[in-house]
């Protein structure tokens, strides 16, 4: 087993990584407040892993309330989140009651502003269980529901009190699933980390393969990578944007073409290469990275094409992205592979150009 720590002072927290983890007590119950958890997962998830956790909290003398959401980013909503509160008032849970996100991403961030909310912050435990949650959204206390002119656009940030993350669960995720969390691991080497991108190139098979070894060895990196940045810049007031490389054109085509029909990782992977053209087009990645980078999400069996929503209605959607400052759209471009920056020094004729040469 990894244990990396995110470190944000008195609010800093573990994330633990390995094969069987659901099943340890002594990971999971001192970070359990009170003597009793609400898990919040979904009508997928739910009938693979809910009875191992409940057992597992059982065991340390912790009764388990479950509350089952219907599956999809459609439902990442105000109505879906009402769910939760209905759960948590029904059964009169306290300040103290633990709140468990056991799922993917759409879990982890309605539980998380859940818990952010109710009576004004529960203690909040993050079990993801795709690899994209477990490289990605259960780190880092960014948490949210959708509206539908805009991605995550209601949230909080909110740190988790832990992340167990177990890579046995990663063996009943479709493949569709698994290669849009790829999107999200080759964003840290795009941005931060050109020798972890080498290693994804070189260790790519394995990975689409599930040997444990490699994916552990690519969560623990990737996750290495986010608690960087979020330790540095919790808010998202610098640094940590450049995790958003490829969000603000990804968040477009998830909420044009309805949320749910592309999923995350694959919007992100297209918009990454809307974003590698822009940066070639300002002279920073030469036409030799840009293919090396479509290459790369082509063998993850990613989109490197977006869908063709106009060049209009991309930039009125992307007027919505939360790193829009005074109106102005700042971007997270590549000065080169292995180096993210957020900028706004393209010209709209260059950003729409970008966008047609990345569309299909
Ligand atoms: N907070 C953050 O920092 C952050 C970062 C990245 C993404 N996100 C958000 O995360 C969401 C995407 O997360 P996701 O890709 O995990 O999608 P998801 O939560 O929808 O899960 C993907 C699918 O896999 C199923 N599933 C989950 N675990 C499974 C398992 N072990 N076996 C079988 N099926 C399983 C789910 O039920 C769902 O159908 C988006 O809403 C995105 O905005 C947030
Ligand atoms: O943690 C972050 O910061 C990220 O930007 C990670 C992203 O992968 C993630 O999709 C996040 O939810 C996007 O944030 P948003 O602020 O653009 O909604
Ligand atoms: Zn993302």
């Amino acid at each position: 087993m990894h244990t990396l720590d995110v470190a944000l002072g008195d609010r800093a927290y573990p994330i633990h990584i390995g094969s069987g983890l659901l099943a340890r007590e002594d990971l999971l119950l001192p970070h359990i407040r009170g003597r009793q958890a609400v898990v919040v997962s979904n009508e997928t998830v739910a009938p693979l892993y809910l009875d191992v956790l409940v057992a597992t909290l059982a065991r340390g003398g912790v009764s388990a309330i479950p509350v089952i959401l219907p599956d999809g980013e459609e439902f990442k909503t105000w109505e879906t989140l009402n769910l939760i509160f209905d759960g948590l008032l029904a059964n009169r849970c306290e300040r103290n009651t633990t709140l468990i996100a056991l799922g993917g991403g759409v879990i982890g961030d309605m539980s998380g502003f859940a818990a952010a909310c109710y009576q004004r912050g529960m203690p909040f435990v993050q079990v993801p269980t795709t690899l994209l949650a477990q490289v990605d959204s259960s780190v880092g206390g960014k948490t949210a529901i959708n509206h539908p002119l805009g991605k995550n656009m209601i949230g909080a940030f909110y740190q988790p009190q832990m992340v167990l993350a177990d890579v046995a669960t990663l063996n009943t995720l479709p493949d569709r699933e698994l290669r849009a969390g790829l999107a999200e691991v080759i964003k840290y080497g795009l941005i931060r980390d050109l020798d972890f991108l080498a290693w994804v190139e070189g260790n790519l098979g394995l990975l689409l393969n599930r040997d444990p070894t490699a994916l552990i060895y690519a969560i623990e990196r990737s996750c290495r990578n986010k608690a960087e940045v979020v330790a540095a810049d919790e808010r998202e007031s610098g640094e940590r944007a450049l995790l958003n490389l490829g969000h603000t054109f990804g968040h477009a085509i998830e909420t044009g073409l309805g949320y749910g029909l592309w999923l995350h990782g694959e919007a992100v992977a297209a918009g990454t290469m809307i974003a590698a053209h822009l940066s070639r087009g300002l002279g920073w990645l030469s036409e030799c990275d840009v293919a090396r980078v479509l290459r790369l999400f082509e063998r993850a069996g990613l989109p490197v094409r977006a869908p063709d929503l106009g060049a209009a209605r991309y930039l009125d959607l992307m007027r919505h992205d939360k790193k829009v400052l005074d109106g102005r759209l700042r971007l997270v471009l590549l000065q080169r592979l292995g180096c993210g920056v957020l900028t706004e020094v393209a010209t709209e004729q260059q950003i729409v150009q970008a966008i047609e040469q990345g569309c299909t």
